[in-house]
């Protein structure tokens, strides 16, 4: 599986819908290892619900699809642990455990994925902080930390276990401009470490300044913009 080169992502005939309504209908594309896409669309267009999808939180009902290896159309609800321990999940807002510091977030994370031994549990905690330049933050609290630096905690805590995509919902969207490239930046360094991210953003600015694949939501569909 993991010298495979099949895609990431593919999503065959899919129909998303939210309740009885139809969001985006006959919905098809791949995303390929180590591919950076961005999901852009108006508001009420159904980027957070192709995302929801894809983590299996909206099931899929029509057509098929495959994440990390997992087919959707078939995946028991007892494998969607399993599967987001293959993506990681990056929101606007930052869902970190308010009481607890940065260190016992990701340890508490890491514990619930079946990790057992300290020593690499800390191996593995400094490593992700690290790799979001945030080496000195361990023992803070979330409230300690400016907004930019808590939602590195969220890639952090995304990149635990090594997932083959990172699935962002406006992971920027509460962030000032400045902030927000600079966790744009995080996430291009994720990328060219090899691994693949689907981004929904509000941010033409990002489109300019990043060149990357532009998936676009629009009139119910998904398109390659
Ligand atoms: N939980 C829900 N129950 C019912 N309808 C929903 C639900 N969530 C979203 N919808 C509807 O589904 C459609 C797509 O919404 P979605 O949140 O996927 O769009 P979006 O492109 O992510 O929007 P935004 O850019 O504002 O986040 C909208 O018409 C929305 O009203």
């Amino acid at each position: 599986m993991e010298f495979s080169t099949e895609p990431v992502v593919t999503l065959e005939r899919a129909d998303i819908y939210q309740g009885q309504k139809l969001v985006l209908a006959d919905v098809h594309f791949e995303v390929n290892k180590g591919e950076f896409v961005f999901l852009i669309g108006r508001t009420g267009s159904g980027k957070s619900s192709l995302l929801k999808t894809l983590y299996a939180d909206l099931w899929l009902q029509t057509g098929s699809a495959k994440v990390a290896g997992y087919e959707l159309h078939k995946i028991k609800r007892s494998d969607v642990p399993y599967l987001r321990r293959k993506i990681g999940i990056v929101f606007q807002d930052f869902q970190l455990l308010t009481d607890r510091s940065v260190e016992d977030n990701l340890t508490f994370v890491l514990r619930a994925t079946g990790w057992k031994n300290s020593a690499d549990i800390k191996k593995r905690i400094s490593e992700v902080l690290m790799q979001v330049g945030l080496g000195t933050s361990q023992k803070k609290l979330p409230h300690q930390l400016s907004g930019g630096e808590q939602q590195r905690v969220v890639i952090a805590r995304a990149m635990l276990n090594e997932p083959n995509i990172l699935l962002a919902d406006e992971p920027t969207g509460n962030l000032d401009p400045e902030v927000g490239d600079q966790i744009m930046q995080v996430f291009q360094t994720i990328n060219n470490a090899g691994t693949a991210i689907l981004m929904a953003t509000h941010n033409y600015d990002f489109l300019k300044n990043f060149p990357a694949r532009i998936l676009k939501c629009e009139n119910g569909e998904v398109k390659e913009a």
